[in-house]
């Protein structure tokens, strides 16, 4: 467990998704720069959310992980950092205070870069480049000459990853996460939406709860900061291994690249090279399940991943998609739990909900999103197991790439303001929306 394989073994194993570098001598560069960067996380952070993940895994919280499909060089900015983190402390707060449970949180920023695809190749018009793999591995402009993977990408992952977490920091621990801010994270919309209204009442009595605190003396340090972590996937093998690093304190390795990684539905082959990495290093991990996974497969990989059987360390994301989690989930839960492993379920409702709308661009129905949560709440209960958390594709604005909703978008809106890179994310009406239909899912659940 302590040891760390080497990269050349690592791709010996196979490795799915992989950028196919064409100049050898380029990747070994950016390698050996990243291998003397500095961590982006201490390994103790990393054992801190194994923690809280462990309650998770108990029963006794909530996890809320969310962002961007894929992160863009472009899109660090403050406002853009800023309104995705405004918008999962919104829903944070949503979660907490309607359901009485604490909740772990974690972005899908600041490393979350590289995207797996369906397919090698993107044909427009009859032209057919490679696929665009993500900021980390080509451009997304539809020339010859930007989607030709460089490596030299991975140190801009790294940079702008520092500079994302940075800002994260700073703003959760430096005032803007404070719960008197409550009420201002909602700022313009409130006025436009029946969502925000709904939020600004909820605002208004976690207000009066902190005067009431303040009135008898009592200012908690958890009133003024939030604990918040970050997350990605680890896809691209020779970042995630230059970042893989052996922890002074406990001589174990770390990814330091984040304080979570997953192994996505593409590469959880069992002999594979992530499987096979991630099985060394000692963050708190998980895998996308998708609905042709076997409970054999999900109890391998398991048995791989924490052969320890510790929990916090992993977490299994299902995706099913709403037509399927109610056939294929409970076997499952159900044989997972019967082998007593210790894994904390949580629900991804965008990926096996994704469709091409008749004016070509891939979308989400909310509806379907919401459906695929509320079939997730619904299994585990049947089963008397706990529904851990969800997993979801949001911006912090006001985007149009997924329809439905309460403010009813329709295919036809999609066009307006469509920014996605990759899969279409919840705006933040939309975000909002969903997590006071969660809260009122767990709120029958934690009660019940
Ligand atoms: O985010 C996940 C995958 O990268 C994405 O769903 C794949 O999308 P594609 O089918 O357009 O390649
Ligand atoms: C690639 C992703 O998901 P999955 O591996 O579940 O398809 C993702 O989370 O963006
Ligand atoms: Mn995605």
């Amino acid at each position: 467990m302590s040891s760390i394989p080497d990269l050349a073994s690592l791709h010996a194993l196979g490795a799915a998704q992989q950028p196919s570098y064409p100049d050898a001598a380029a990747v070994e560069a950016a390698v050996t720069t990243l291998r003397t960067a500095p961590p982006l996380v201490f390994a103790g952070e990393c054992d801190d959310l194994t923690e809280k993940l462990a309650a998770v895994t108990r029963g006794e919280a909530f996890l809320l992980q969310g962002g961007d499909c894929a992160e863009t060089f472009a899109g660090v900015t403050a406002d853009n950092v800023r309104n995705k983190l405004r918008v999962l402390l919104q829903m944070a707060v949503v979660l907490t205070y309607a359901a009485k449970v604490p909740v772990v949180k974690i972005g899908r920023l600041a490393g979350q870069y590289a995207k797996p695809r369906s397919s090698d190749e993107e044909t427009r018009d009859g032209v057919t480049l490679p696929a665009y793999r993500g900021d980390a591995v080509n451009g997304y402009d539809f020339t010859p000459e930007s989607r030709i993977p460089d490596p030299q990408r991975l140190v801009d992952v790294y940079n702008a990853s520092a500079a994302t977490l940075n800002l994260v920091r700073a703003f959760t621990t430096g005032g803007y996460a404070d719960l008197r801010q409550v009420s201002t994270w909602n700022t313009d919309f409130v006025r436009s939406s029946p969502i925000g209204q709904r939020y600004e009442a909820l605002a208004g009595e976690i207000q009066s709860a902190l005067d009431f605190m303040a009135a008898i003396g009592a200012d908690p340090d958890e009133f003024h900061r939030v604990d918040f972590h970050s997350s990605h996937e680890a896809l691209v093998l020779e970042y995630e291994h230059a970042l893989t690093r052996i922890d002074s304190r406990t001589n174990q390795p770390y990814d330091v690249s984040g304080h979570f990684v997953w192994i996505g539905e593409r590469t959880r082959q069992l002999d594979g090279a992530h499987v096979e990495l991630l099985s060394h290093i000692r963050n708190p991990i998980g895998v996308k399940l998708g609905p042709t996974t076997s409970a054999d497969d999900a109890i391998a990989l398991a048995s791989k991943l924490n052969p320890e059987n510790t929990p916090g360390r992993l977490t299994f994301v299902t995706r099913f998609g709403a037509k399927k989690i109610r056939d294929g989930l409970p076997e499952l839960v159900e044989k997972v739990t019967a082998a007593g492993l210790q894994v904390a379920w949580v629900c991804d409702p965008m990926h096996g909900n994704t469709f091409t709308a008749s004016s070509g661009y891939k979308t989400r129905a909310f509806e379907d999103v919401a459906d695929e949560v509320q079939g997730f709440f619904d299994v585990h209960r049947q089963l008397g197991t706990w529904p851990g958390g969800l997993h979801v594709e949001l911006t912090g604005d006001d985007v149009t790439e997924c329809v439905g909703g309460g403010e009813e978008l329709a295919e036809m809106d999609l066009g307006s303001r469509y920014e996605s890179v990759c899969d279409p994310r919840l705006n933040r009406v939309q975000s909002l929306e969903l997590a006071f239909h969660v809260a009122e899912m767990l709120r029958s659940t934690a009660h019940s």
